[in-house]
């Protein structure tokens, strides 16, 4: 599918290539493209950015933002991406070489282009044309702002979603059904009210000037704060109630007969009057009220529109929103309190980039706009033939946000806010066959959604902060032999500025990049480290783990061979928990792994069996009495010990009772996890020392597969398609690693027998499981 030049079809990730920050190959993107679209409002400067590496490997977009008063500044942002990403994440001497990800960095195909919608397309044509040197495309605003929410709902997982407080983001997907008609309330400085029936068909029926400009400029005159956010920050621990007249300084209680409770608004500010003319008012108490009053006005008159127009679905977009929950909460409590439940409040997670996005999209290949009533805008650059695609088609998702991971944001200190990437995926991602994922069990990757957890959400926070510190400490004492060199070095610190950064921003706002859990936290990090350009800072780590744990492989096959059959089962298990430890993510224990302090025994010393998370007897039970399993898929956690002492071994057991073995590993690197293709070379390593390895290695009947993933943790719905088909029959899933089975997937359930294999290496993650430090998990399901 063309969108904007840019081919989406068959892309796939293409696995690790040192020093490029992306290795997600669109094999039929052709074109080399140098694209950035502006969308220049009354308030704010909106850019959306491609960036793509030197073998054509695009498909990553940036999300930025500056304050339309700081034009220039935003028009140098984008000279500097057309001259080659001098601000962004490669930008020193050698990137360049190593064809980091750079909007300009290899040379185009054609000439940059630059879609500009938005009044200050308009105004500022001249200055982008004079500064940029490059033809600028303008674009219509309504358009733009319609063809972007068409995107974004049809493309992009994951980016829709309802807010109440017991759930602030629960992810809907509008594509399950026809996604027209609905309403986009677009508050900016002003609010527009557009009506969307189709592909490029929407009429604007209505606004009001009440918008996000208004609350801004109010609130600057009467508290003399400046910042937009340090004024949603306030709002936080205002109280409306001491400025606003509520219905029980009226009534006296509530006014029940109609429906008001006493603690409704009655009059905006109307307290002030009453409560205290001479008295000095708290700035945060004026902050909630002004929130309360424009987000309220603007829920109310959507929903009037709605209900005129016989709409349910209301998206609101608009920058104003920022995912702040007591604006979300104030417009969709407006909605649902006047449609009594009927209509939904649906928000967006790029809810500020609408009109960008739909500009940067635009070009002769997508259907233009077919006008759908004479009040509708014409177009600027109009004279393209209409082509309309039929409203009721749907595709795959092919983007999915990486979260608002901007290095734009981080970098160019005048942006207001780092607002994020989409990132192409792997075209076919999907759940594992066996997974229950049904209405009465749904699945749910994370164990813990630190969204709701206020106390775990900092214990992480700091835990990341540290564990950051650390693998710098780690990396100076030369711990890291893919680190030791100097522009290695200086990339690890601008990841450690990078990370810190988001980190920083996640303690402000916690549902910034949506909800947050320990998986978001460490995939966060290892998208951080991608971008700088650290593919793979454990690789000599693993490697040495690697060639240490395979010599010493075979006299551990002669070992356990020779053991009875029952004993044989419970060794290879306690030596897939003993490899666990291997972990170099884990605060714990990377000083003493750095020391080479630990050895197999010695790992499995350290763990405690106790019977609330141990059921090895079950398995070893199974093992004896049940009936041979046929096929068994086992996602694998670290290289080194783990993956060859405790894994390797466990598959061959398995493969000598009957089953087939497909070992299930990340596609990318993440920490010390073992990858796809290490992992190949492994057991290719070990089959040319073990007869029983070998023939399955041959045969096929021990297989290798690549998970889609590239994380610590797993979200088992989101797999690679060749491991899917490889998972069909599979009567046994293991899941190796505290990661994957722990943080993540501790209550998932199989239709299958399952195992999850992993200990507990961090005193937050057993607290909330109620287990202590180096407790095992070795859990065995039966179907
Ligand atoms: N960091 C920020 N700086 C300024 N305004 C912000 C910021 N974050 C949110 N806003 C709100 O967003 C509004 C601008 O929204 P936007 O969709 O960009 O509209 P426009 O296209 O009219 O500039 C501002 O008026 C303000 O209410
Ligand atoms: C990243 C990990 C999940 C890796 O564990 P594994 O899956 O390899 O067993 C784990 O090391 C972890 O939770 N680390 C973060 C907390 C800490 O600093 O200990
Ligand atoms: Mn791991």
């Amino acid at each position: 599918m063309m969108f904007g030049g840019i081919d989406s079809t068959g892309a796939i990730i293409d696995g690790i290539k040192p020093g490029e920050a992306h290795d997600i190959l669109l094999p039929n993107q052709r074109q080399r493209v140098q694209k950035v679209a502006v969308d220049i409002g009354g308030s704010l400067a909106k850019v959306v950015y491609l960036t793509s590496g030197r073998h054509n490997q695009g498909g990553r977009l940036h999300f930025t933002a500056f304050e339309t008063d700081n034009v220039e500044t935003c028009v140098r942002f984008i000279r500097s991406l057309l001259d080659g990403g001098a601000a962004q994440a490669g930008d020193e001497e050698e990137d360049e070489e190593e064809g980091s990800s750079s909007c300009g960095g290899s040379v185009p195909d054609s000439g940059p282009v630059i879609m500009a919608t938005g009044g200050g397309a308009h105004r500022f044509r001249a200055l982008l044309g004079r500064e940029l040197g490059v033809e600028i495309r303008v674009e219509d605003e309504m358009e733009s702002l319609t063809a972007g929410l068409n995107f974004l709902i049809r493309e992009v997982a994951d980016e829709v979603f309802t807010y109440s407080e017991d759930k602030p983001m629960q992810f809907v997907d509008p594509t399950t059904d026809d996604i027209f008609p609905y309403l986009l309330v677009n508050i900016g400085s002003g609010v527009s009210i557009i009506k969307v029936t189709g592909e490029g068909r929407f009429e604007r029926i209505s606004g009001t000037s009440l918008g996000g400009g208004t609350l801004w400029g109010l609130l600057h005159l009467l508290t003399g704060v400046r910042s937009f956010d340090a004024m949603l920050g306030m709002t936080k621990s205002g109280d409306n109630s001491k400025v606003d007249m509520m219905v029980g300084d009226i009534y006296g209680s509530d006014y029940g007969k109609i429906g008001l409770k006493a603690t409704n608004i009655a009059s905006s500010m109307g307290g002030v009057y009453r409560k205290a003319l001479d008295k000095q008012h708290d700035d945060a108490d004026i902050a909630r009220s002004l929130l309360y009053m424009v987000s309220n006005n603007i829920g109310q008159i959507a929903y009037l529109n709605a209900q005129l127009h016989g709409i349910k679905r209301i998206y609101f977009g608009g920058y104003f929103i920022r995912g702040h929950p007591l604006t979300m909460h104030t417009l969709s409590y407006a909605i649902n309190f006047w449609s009594r439940g009927e209509m939904s409040a649906l928000f967006l997670r790029h809810e500020g980039f609408l009109g960008a996005t739909g500009a940067f999209f635009k070009t002769e290949d997508v259907p233009t706009p077919a006008p759908a009533s004479p009040s509708q805008p014409s177009t600027p650059t109009g004279q393209r033939t209409p082509r309309r695609r039929p409203p009721t088609e749907r595709r795959a998702k092919a983007y999915s946000f990486t979260e608002n991971f901007s290095i734009a944001g981080a970098i160019a200190d005048e942006a207001v806010g780092a607002l994020g990437m989409l990132d192409r995926e792997p075209s076919k991602l999907m759940a594992l066959p066996q997974l229950v994922n049904t209405g009465a069990q749904p699945y749910q990757p994370d164990t813990v959604d630190l969204s709701q957890e206020p106390q775990q959400q900092s214990y992480w926070i700091a835990a990341m902060e540290r564990n950051t510190h650390g693998l710098l400490d780690l990396a100076a004492s030369g711990a890291l032999p893919s680190c030791a060199d100097e522009a290695s070095r200086r990339r690890l610190e601008r990841f450690v500025a990078l990370y810190l950064d988001h980190l920083r921003r996640l303690r402000e706002r916690p549902l910034a990049y949506g909800a947050m859990s320990v998986r978001a936290l460490l995939g966060l990090r290892e998208q951080c480290l991608h971008e700088v350009g650290l593919e793979d800072i454990f690789a000599g780590v693993k490697q040495r783990e690697t060639d240490v744990a395979l010599a010493a492989l075979p006299a551990l096959l002669a070992q356990t061979d020779a053991l009875p059959a029952d004993e044989q089962v419970r060794q290879l298990l306690h030596n897939v928990l003993a490899g666990n430890m291997f972990d170099w993510g884990s605060t714990a224990l990377r000083e003493e792994l750095a020391a080479g302090q630990l050895d197999l025994a010695r790992a499995r010393s350290r763990i405690h069996w106790r019977s609330q998370f141990d059921n090895t007897d079950a398995f070893v039970r199974r093992m004896a009495g049940g009936p041979a399993y046929r096929r068994a898929v086992v996602f694998v956690d670290n290289s080194g010990a783990d993956v060859c002492l405790g894994v390797l071994p466990f598959a061959r057991l398995l493969l000598a009772r009957g089953a087939a073995v497909v070992l299930a590993a990340n596609s990318r690197p993440a920490l010390n996890d073992v990858t796809e293709r290490e992992l190949a070379d492994i057991v290719a390593r070990a089959a040319q020392d073990d007869d029983a390895l070998a023939a399955a290695w041959r045969e096929g009947t021990l297989v290798v597969c690549a998970t889609g993933s590239s994380g610590p943790c797993l979200d088992l719905r989101k797999l690679d398609e060749r491991l899917v088909r490889l998972a069909r029959g599979a009567d046994l899933v293991a899941i190796v690693g505290m990661g994957r089975a722990i943080h993540s997937n501790y209550r998932a359930r199989f239709a299958c027998d399952a195992i999850k294999l992993a200990v507990f290496k961090n005193q937050m993650a057993a607290d909330a499981a109620g287990a202590d430090m180096y407790d095992a998990l070795c859990w065995y399901d039966a179907a």
